[in-house]
């Protein structure tokens, strides 16, 4: 008998070379590659190093507000992929431009975890509990606008640094509350820390919050990192990142957007722009088709065009 034909695909992936994932060193951005990493390895039985990256976004000081939205999370794990230096990376896909970057795929995106902020407060203080006048801290420009939005007489205190860093401004008593994104709680293993998780529907998020996004240049990769991707999730935040790039919202500009799953063919995509002492605010929902998540986030966008979004998101204040 003659020997089976030899496979012409590509090799199958062994136990040989270790793939070398990307991570920044934060503790979010390490649980987050460790559980990518753990996922990949189980699914398909291929060793996973982690290499560390330091990029912008670590080692500035500068307000999010200013800086956010340009990749700064993401720009040194990239030029490590375009070097060879690592196989892939991993990052909060809301912290990812909505640019496709040359020469790079998006191989994956993961199952979202919670999309909801949290509060965390002093005392276990609800956001409606707050007193007016209380201090709450963020530093993101839809943070600020639509916590101004749901509570006005709060006081708005821009901060900035890692989940820790934060939620340690209440526990030093320096602010009355913070919002953090609840996936990053959980993550971190701290999601007993929030004392409210607030309502995605009222406290829009960011668009893409809650989900991962797993990167490589070669395209021989694409196939074993798919094992990572979850159909309906990256349906979700096609919508959402096709909103915020019609709307061609600056880095700065408050923008929410949250989709969700209807059923297994029907999306639901609200979005939402504001000043970001949020005097003025702009929201619109509609419905579209799974296979259509680019042309519903289009339509959403248009929308608020229409209504005169760039001039408020213009208005800076
Ligand atoms: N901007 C930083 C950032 N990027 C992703 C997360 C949380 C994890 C996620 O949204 O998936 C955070 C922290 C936060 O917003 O509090």
């Amino acid at each position: 008998m003659s020997a089976p034909p030899e496979d012409s695909g590509p090799p199958a992936p062994g136990p040989e070379r270790a793939l070398r994932l990307g991570t920044r060193a934060s503790a979010l951005a390490l649980a987050q590659s460790g559980m990518m990493a753990e996922a990949l390895t189980a699914a398909t039985g291929r060793p996973v190093e982690l290499v560390h990256v330091t990029t912008y976004g670590d080692t500035s000081r500068e307000s999010l507000s200013v800086i956010g939205g340009t990749g700064v999370f993401v720009n040194a794990l990239r030029d490590a992929l375009y070097a060879g230096e690592i196989d892939f990376a991993v990052h909060s896909l809301k912290d990812l431009p909505t640019a496709a970057p040359e020469g790079l795929h998006l191989a994956a995106v993961s199952e979202r975890a919670a999309v909801n902020d949290a509060l965390v407060a002093r005392d276990g203080l609800k956001l409606a509990d707050l007193p007016a006048g209380a201090r709450v801290g963020t530093g993101a420009a839809r943070r600020m606008a639509l916590l101004k939005m749901i509570r006005p007489d709060l006081e708005v205190v821009p901060i900035r640094g890692n989940v820790d860093t934060r939620v340690n401004f209440v526990r030093s008593g320096r602010l009355d509350a913070v919002l953090v994104a609840f996936a990053g709680l959980q993550r971190l293993g701290r999601d007993d820390e929030a004392t409210e998780v607030l309502d995605p529907e009222i406290m829009l998020p960011s668009p893409g919050q809650g989900a991962l996004a797993v990167e490589c240049r070669d395209a021989d990769l694409v196939g074993l990192l798919a094992v990572l991707d979850h159909g309906p999730t990256r349906a979700a935040v096609v919508a959402e990142r096709t909103m915020l790039a019609v709307l061609e919202a600056g880095c700065s500009a408050p923008v929410g957007g949250h989709a969700i799953a209807l059923d297994d063919n029907v999306l639901s995509l609200t979005g939402v722009v504001a000043t970001v002492t949020g005097s003025r605010g702009l929201r619109l929902s509609a419905t579209g088709t799974v296979p259509d998540a680019e042309g519903l986030g289009r339509r959403v966008a248009e929308g608020l065009l229409a209504e005169g979004a760039a001039e408020i998101m213009e208005a800076g204040q």
